[in-house]
């Protein structure tokens, strides 16, 4: 790994409660995704190809994935990510512990709203107008979540609940909910209700938490506006593939009708390399941004997306600026 983001991810273990340094690092079971999501990009090596001359693209196909209270990991919280992402697209979660208006104030590029379906359609549209106000530019819709995913390490430590003095803000004052740390999951929400929030709001509506191909193809059905190939960074079932291996499937699937961002253990500039080799539009990164803010607030979240950013500018020019599938190749293919 880069030095530099394996140093931040030392200070974030070292400067965080160990609950908390566990609430962010942590995944389901017996972690088996968890790994499983790096070694997926371990696994693989790149065919450069050479003598193709030319300037090199310098676009950054990265965004930031939704991750829940950046409040523990710093004071901040979301406003210092919103501060260091600088044109690189915010996705918000709704379990953020500052209100979306807020995060999207302290933005200078895109933030958009991550939005957990709830069980009361009424609390659901009163989120998505709470995201319009604020001046979110998107809605990704979590779709691997009918439940909580069951974290060993929370439940070992009995994690289950903010400290005094933090809160899912985006929560508070919603008629029907008990309080601002009541985000329900729904085992009832369906396709349906992509209809019912497409047809609620003019917003572009992603689904994220998509590895079946079948279900890439309904959500494009369903008009979504883009797709996250995720496993929620191995949090919500230990039983499926490294959201990487379950790529190239939903990207034939979708055939280009709409962007595919995936996200679930891309540490690395060659990282992101290999998931657009795979067919990924662009990649989404976790735990990274809050190893970041923990270690150094705004400014360790800027350093991080600065390694990826230089990183994968220095593979792709290596690549001779084109990355496509017959460039991957499992580490140790013979001939
Ligand atoms: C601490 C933590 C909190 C998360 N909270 C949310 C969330 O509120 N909503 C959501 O859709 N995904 C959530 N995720 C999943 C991320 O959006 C993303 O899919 C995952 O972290 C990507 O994997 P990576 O951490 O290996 O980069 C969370 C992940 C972590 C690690
Ligand atoms: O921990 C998570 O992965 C997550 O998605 C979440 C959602 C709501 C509240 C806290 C965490």
């Amino acid at each position: 790994m880069n030095p530099a983001l394996a140093e931040l991810h030392d200070k974030a273990r070292a400067v965080l409660d160990p609950v908390h340094y566990d609430f962010f690092a942590g995944g389901v079971g017996d972690e088996v995704v968890l790994a499983e999501n790096e070694a997926a990009f371990r696994s693989l090596a790149l065919l450069p190809r050479v003598l193709r001359g030319g300037k090199i693209g310098t676009d950054f196909p990265v965004l930031i994935s939704p991750t829940a209270f950046h409040k523990l990991a710093h004071p901040d919280g979301e406003l210092a990510t919103a501060r260091a992402a600088d044109g690189t697209v915010v996705v918000s979660s709704m379990a953020s512990t500052v209100p979306i208006a807020d995060v999207v104030a302290a933005a200078t590029g895109p933030v958009w709203f991550q939005l957990y379906v709830q069980p009361d359609m009424a609390v659901t549209e009163e989120l998505v107008r709470r995201a319009e106000r604020a001046g979110c530019a998107a809605l990704v819709v979590t779709a691997d979540s009918p439940v909580f995913g069951r974290h060993r390490r929370d439940i070992e430590h009995g994690f289950h609940d903010l400290p005094a003095g933090l809160a899912a803000e985006n929560m508070r004052d919603l008629a029907g909910v008990a309080g601002p740390r009541d985000i329900a999951m729904s085992a009832d929400v369906s396709w349906e209700h992509i209809g019912r929030l497409r047809g609620m709001t003019s917003l572009p509506v992603w689904v994220k938490g998509v590895l079946h191909p079948a279900d890439a193809v309904l959500a494009v059905e369903h008009g979504v506006a883009g797709i996250v190939v995720s496993n929620h960074g191995g949090r919500q079932l230990d039983l499926v593939p490294a959201s990487l291996d379950a790529l190239p499937a939903v990207a034939d699937a979708v055939a280009g009708r709409v962007p595919v961002v995936l996200d679930g253990g891309v540490r690395s500039g060659g990282d992101i390399a290999i998931a657009l080799a795979l067919g990924a539009t662009a990649v989404g990164i976790g735990r990274p941004v809050l190893w970041g803010l923990a270690a150094d607030g705004e400014a360790g979240v800027r350093r991080v997306l600065d390694v990826l950013r230089d990183e994968f500018l220095h593979v792709l020019t290596m690549c001779g600026g084109v990355l496509s599938r017959d460039m991957v190749v499992h580490r140790g293919f013979r001939c």
